[in-house]
This record gives C-alpha cells, sequence and structure tokens, in this order.
C-alpha cells in the first residue's frame, strides 16, 4: 500500500464527530496529523476538551489539537449551538472527567496554515463543522487554498430541505459568509451535503451489534449513542441516526464510495433563505454576469453507495 493520505480534522464534537474521529484513526487508509476545534455543535472551548477526551479514549495523545476560533468570520458571537442534538456536554451527557492534555499553542487555522505549506499539495482537511477555521486559514495566507491537498466538508443541503430549517444544513448555517469564502477560495472542495449523508443511518439493530464489540471505542460510542438516537426519533420520527460525519470522512480517502457533480456554488448570506447552498449545474450560458461567474468550481456528492458505507463505519468501529 502507498503512503497513509495526511489528514486534519476540523471538529465540533459533537456525537457523529467522535463516531468520525475514531472511523479515521481505525483507517489504514489515513494519518490523522491534527485536530482543530470549532464552534457548532458545542462551543469551541467545549469543542477542544472533547477533541482532548476523544483522543485520550482512543490512546492517541500523540495528536496535536488546534483550538479553532470562537466567533464568526464577521466576528459575531451570537452563535447556534447543537447541544440538543448531542447533549450539554456534546457527548451524551456523561459526565466525563476532563482531560489530561493541552491545546497546542497555535490556533486552529494557524495549524491549517502551517502543515499545508509544509506538505504541499498533501494534507487533506475534513470540515465537519461550521468553516470558519477555514475560510480565516484562506485570510490568513493567499497560498493556503494552493498548498492544501483538499478540502472535504459535510455541509450544504443540495437541492434538499435543510436540519436548521427548510433553506438551510447546520454547518453552513452557522456561518454562511465563511463557507462562500470556502467554497470560492479556488481548493480542490468535494461537499457532502445531507442529501447524502441523510442516506446513511444507523438503525438499533446496528446499534446492538456496536454493542456486541469487545472494542473499547464501540463500547465508548454506544454509552453516548442514546441522545442522539432519541433527537432523531424526536425529529425524524427514525428508529436510527444519520451518519453525518462519518460518512464524510470516507469521502476523504474512499472517494469512489460516491458520485459527484460539478460546479460554483455560493451561500445564500442573509433573508429568509440564509445558509442556503446553491450549485450552478453549468446547463445554461446566462445572458448576464451573475454572482456564479468566473468563480471555481468544486465537487458536490450526489449519489452515495449508502450499504457499503454504512458497513465499513461499522466494521471500523467493531475492530476497535
Ligand atoms: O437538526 C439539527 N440541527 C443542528 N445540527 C444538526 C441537526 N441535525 C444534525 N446536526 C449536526 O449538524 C451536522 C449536519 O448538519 C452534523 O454534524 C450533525 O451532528
Amino acid at each position: 500500500m502507498g503512503e497513509r493520505k495526511k489528514i486534519i480534522i476540523d471538529t465540533d464534537p459533537g456525537i457523529d464527530d467522535a463516531m468520525a474521529i475514531f472511523v479515521a484513526l481505525n483507517s489504514p487508509e489515513v494519518d490523522v496529523i491534527g485536530l482543530t476545534t470549532i464552534y457548532g455543535n458545542v462551543y469551541t472551548t467545549l469543542a477542544t476538551r472533547n477533541a482532548l477526551h476523544l483522543l485520550e479514549i482512543a490512546g492517541r495523545t500523540d495528536i496535536p489539537v488546534a483550538e479553532g476560533t470562537h466567533k464568526t468570520i464577521l466576528n459575531g458571537t451570537k452563535l447556534r449551538i447543537a447541544d440538543f442534538v448531542h447533549g450539554e456536554d456534546g457527548l451524551g451527557n456523561q459526565n466525563f472527567p476532563p482531560p489530561k492534555g493541552k491545546p497546542i499553542e497555535k490556533s486552529g487555522p494557524e495549524f491549517l496554515v502551517e502543515q499545508a505549506k509544509l506538505f504541499p499539495g498533501e494534507i487533506t482537511v475534513v470540515a465537519l463543522g461550521p468553516l470558519t477555521n477555514i475560510a480565516l486559514a484562506v485570510q490568513l495566507d493567499p497560498e493556503f487554498s494552493k498548498n492544501v491537498g483538499q478540502i472535504v466538508l459535510l455541509g450544504g443541503a443540495f437541492a434538499v430541505n435543510g436540519n436548521v430549517n427548510p433553506a438551510s444544513e447546520a454547518n453552513i448555517f452557522g456561518d454562511p459568509e465563511a463557507a462562500d469564502i470556502v467554497f470560492t477560495c479556488g481548493a480542490d472542495i468535494i461537499a457532502v451535503g445531507i442529501n447524502v449523508t441523510h442516506q446513511v443511518i444507523m438503525t438499533a439493530d446496528d446499534r446492538d451489534k456496536l454493542a456486541l464489540s469487545k472494542g473499547k471505542l464501540a463500547q465508548y460510542l454506544c454509552k453516548i449513542l442514546g441522545v442522539y438516537y432519541s433527537y432523531h426519533l424526536d425529529a425524524y420520527e427514525i428508529k436510527g441516526v444519520y451518519l453525518h460525519d462519518p460518512t464524510t470522512i470516507l469521502a476523504a480517502f474512499l472517494p469512489s464510495l460516491f458520485t459527484y457533480t460539478e460546479g460554483v456554488v455560493r451561500v445564500q448570506t442573509n433573508g429568509i433563505t440564509k445558509g442556503l447552498t446553491l450549485l450552478y449545474n453549468n446547463r445554461k450560458r446566462f445572458e448576464e454576469v451573475t454572482e456564479w461567474s468566473d468563480k471555481p468550481s468544486v465537487k458536490v456528492a450526489v449519489t452515495v453507495d449508502a450499504p457499503a458505507v454504512l458497513k465499513l463505519i461499522m466494521d471500523r468501529l467493531m475492530e476497535s
């Protein structure tokens, strides 16, 4: 096998973030070289604490955690936090003791810029929360979008309803201006939206299977998953959970499990459709110059081999 792909996970842990981080740590295809933290499912301070905690659970305290920003790209401090999805502590209300480790001195965006410069074209950034740290990296270093190998992001609701409101998906809604900067920055980007992740469901039966595994990470996840299942039953009336973050992690190193379309994505930043992601599908040449004209294209996932993705996630969590 070739060299492992270097990935940095930008994360707001979060129950499905915990699953995604564990899947990555158990995947021979990748080398997780750092975590950067962001608000979203929890505030950034708690995201950092949870990231350190999860690495301690996995026995991987060798991986650095760089704390990201506490504010939106426009310095907004009125953040939308999804603690009703993940529990007040972000990890299923389990009262875990504080981690022993500390984040590194560098900020999340500084770490992203540094690593992309150090390994030009080699780093994949997997963004699982609002895109503020990535947008800050783009602003910090004009070369970042060229230096970074690929950005694989969980965000958007392409031609389907959102999960914050009918228009908007949570990560984009969290910082739409940052998302628009990232989508148009010129980097090689794969966007995995909830139009795709809603197809990958871990049922109650799958959870029972996970519980049979003796692996410490599987056992840990079974403890924290309760809140996430209750939320899905309540909000969607399903006896299962959407595997947003773990599905996105797989897109970073097994891209052929998905199909893609390509085009320019812009983000609505205000009004009732704030956070809407709109892909121009290139099927018409418009008479006028539009807000999509002359902007770089990105790849947007359109289909997923859901059974294969679910099996891979289960296998990698169970063997742990
Ligand atoms: O209803 C919701 N509101 C806010 N965040 C949510 C909701 N459902 C899931 N997520 C979280 O947002 C990302 C996917 O949009 C996932 O990280 C998921 O944990």
